[in-house]
């Protein structure tokens, strides 16, 4: 089932009752239904005689959860150490409000006791500690794949980690987006990262053709802010002969939309294109199944959803059906089995798998943080984590809702931002442009205003609620579900509050 990426095209006043009342369904990917997030938090609400927007619904959501020891396994920021908090307005001992962890995860506690452990290891032992240690840095990397394969339903062949993920797209646009004078096309959305934009510009030019007949964008239809998954499909039928290959991202890192990656990835196939995801806002966020679904190849980065520190080794997919491939692709001496490696032949015997693409051997201090970081993984499942990320997303929701959802002037988002001072700061109307079907989402919202951002945002920051802007128009906030609590979904609702009426006065 696709769903189609529009946000219901109802009354906002009355968008919450009218989502409790329409019982909306979540379908699950075994296609068993569940209730609507927002269903069950009413349902435990009404259970408690509590009422949703009251602190104490938080406390006790963060009560019951089966997951919420986890924040201690990281370092949450407290607010007296964040560079651009304002003291006087906060308790400086007190935790931050940290809704970032779609741009830069939180540093697991575990991180340094490894790092320092490999730090040592160089310091004593010198090139020894290639072959030695619990992460021998000739073959670190390796021992993650199975732990990574499990966050994005893939086998341990099918994964390597390595690089950055542009590099990697790179790697495997070379592999996979072979163009001939008849199929020589690669669909993308509309506002895509830019680095995968520029990524795949780069790769059609390099093959000398034009990007200007050669990349597909696909774009939201006139007046909306989503790409709707039906449209997806109607290009790929109208394009599939001419398109090479198919490269979307699983989750949209502006407006948050994940698409459905199984069913656009079948759509691909059966026009006999090639189809592979950036999985930079996916991965650690959503359930993922790469190898049933039969994607043919996917990166992500593990310094987002993953934990793994600003620029870390990122993830690369490729599909158990192309292990043996002979495609081209840019070779290293790392890409070689391991047991010939070093018999310096210069006879090319590469690795089965995604490890063939290996160029250069691995960054071993780069290992630690990722081993902190899955290690916390493996102490919860993906389908536990996305259980409570929908809960948590849908609570942040209805509280912005509730607040800002039904007073004032209703924008349409395109507007947002171009009006100024005077009456609007009065009556603030905030958009979530992020679909309000929870399968069509994971953790982040993005907001647009019917006022400026700019002040918005600064009084947040001052605030100690770390989350950020997006051009044109959006403020993002991601409640991680590894480390995030409902009391902390409260508070930012609290300071956004706050920060709308502080903005208000300067405005
Ligand atoms: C969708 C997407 N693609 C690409 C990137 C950039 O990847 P990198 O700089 O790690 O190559 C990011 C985030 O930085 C992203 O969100
Ligand atoms: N790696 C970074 C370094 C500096 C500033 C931002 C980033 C991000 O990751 C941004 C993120 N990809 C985004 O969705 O906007």
């Amino acid at each position: 089932m696709i769903a189609t990426g529009k946000r219901p095209d109802i009354d906002s006043r009355n968008e919450v009752q009218h989502l409790c009342n329409k019982k909306m369904k979540n379908e699950s990917s075994n296609g068993t239904l569940t209730p609507h997030p927002l269903d069950q938090l009413e349902e435990i609400a009404r259970g408690q005689g509590l009422d949703i927007t009251d602190r104490k619904f938080a406390e006790y959501m963060d009560s019951i959860d089966p997951i919420g020891h986890l924040r201690e396994d990281f370092c949450y920021p407290k607010m007296k150490d964040l560079p651009k908090t304002d003291l006087s307005l906060v308790n400086p001992d007190e935790d931050c409000v940290y809704f970032c962890g779609n741009s830069l995860g939180l540093c697991p506690k575990k991180f340094k006791e490894y790092m320092l452990m490999e730090v040592d290891k160089w310091m004593k032992t010198g090139v020894e500690g290639h072959t030695s240690g619990d992460l021998p840095w000739a073959w670190f990397d390796e021992l993650f794949c199975e732990d990574m394969g499990k966050i994005v339903g893939a086998k341990k062949e099918e994964i390597a980690i390595m690089n950055g993920l542009t590099v990697n797209l790179h790697l495997q646009l070379i592999s996979f987006y072979r163009p001939t004078p008849t199929r020589y096309k690669i669909l993308i959305e509309s506002k895509a990262f830019p680095s995968d934009h520029y990524a795949i510009e780069s790769q059609i030019e390099l093959h000398g053709y034009d990007p200007k007949t050669a990349m597909i964008q696909i774009k939201p239809r006139e007046g909306e802010q989503l790409i709707r998954g039906e449209d997806i499909l109607a290009k790929i039928e109208e394009e599939g002969d001419s398109i090479a290959v198919v490269c979307l991202s699983g989750t949209q890192y502006y407006t948050g939309q994940v698409f459905d990656i199984p069913t656009i990835t079948k759509a691909g196939h059966s026009k006999g294109c090639y189809v592979g995801w950036d999985l930079a806002h996916s991965a650690g966020n959503v359930e993922l199944h790469l190898n049933e679904w039969e994607v043919d190849f996917a990166c992500w980065c593990t310094y987002k959803y993953l934990n793994s520190g600003a620029g870390c080794l990122a993830g690369f997919f490729l599909h158990e059906k192309h292990k043996d491939n002979t495609f081209p692709k840019l070779r290293g001496w790392w890409g070689h089995k391991l047991d010939t490696r070093f018999k310096m032949d210069n006879e090319w015997a590469p690795c089965v798998g995604a490890l063939q693409y290996r160029i250069s051997n691995g960054p071993g201090f780069l290992g630690p943080s990722i081993k902190a970081s899955l290690e916390v993984f493996k102490k919860t499942s993906m389908k536990e984590l996305r259980a409570k990320s929908l809960l948590l997303t849908a609570y942040l929701e209805v509280l912005i809702q509730r607040k800002y959802g039904g007073r004032g002037k209703v924008t349409n988002g395109r507007e947002n931002g171009t009006q100024n001072g005077g009456e609007d700061w009065k009556q603030v109307h905030v958009d979530i442009i992020t679909p309000s079907d929870p399968a069509q989402r994971g953790a982040q919202l993005s907001l647009s205003f019917s006022v400026p951002i700019q002040h918005v945002f600064e009084e947040l920051t001052k605030r100690g609620v770390v989350c950020d802007e997006r051009k044109p128009n959006v403020i993002r906030m991601a409640p991680a579900p590894l480390y995030c609590s409902f009391v902390d979904a409260y508070r930012g609702l609290e300071y956004l509050d706050q920060s709308i009426q502080a903005a208000a006065k300067i405005n």
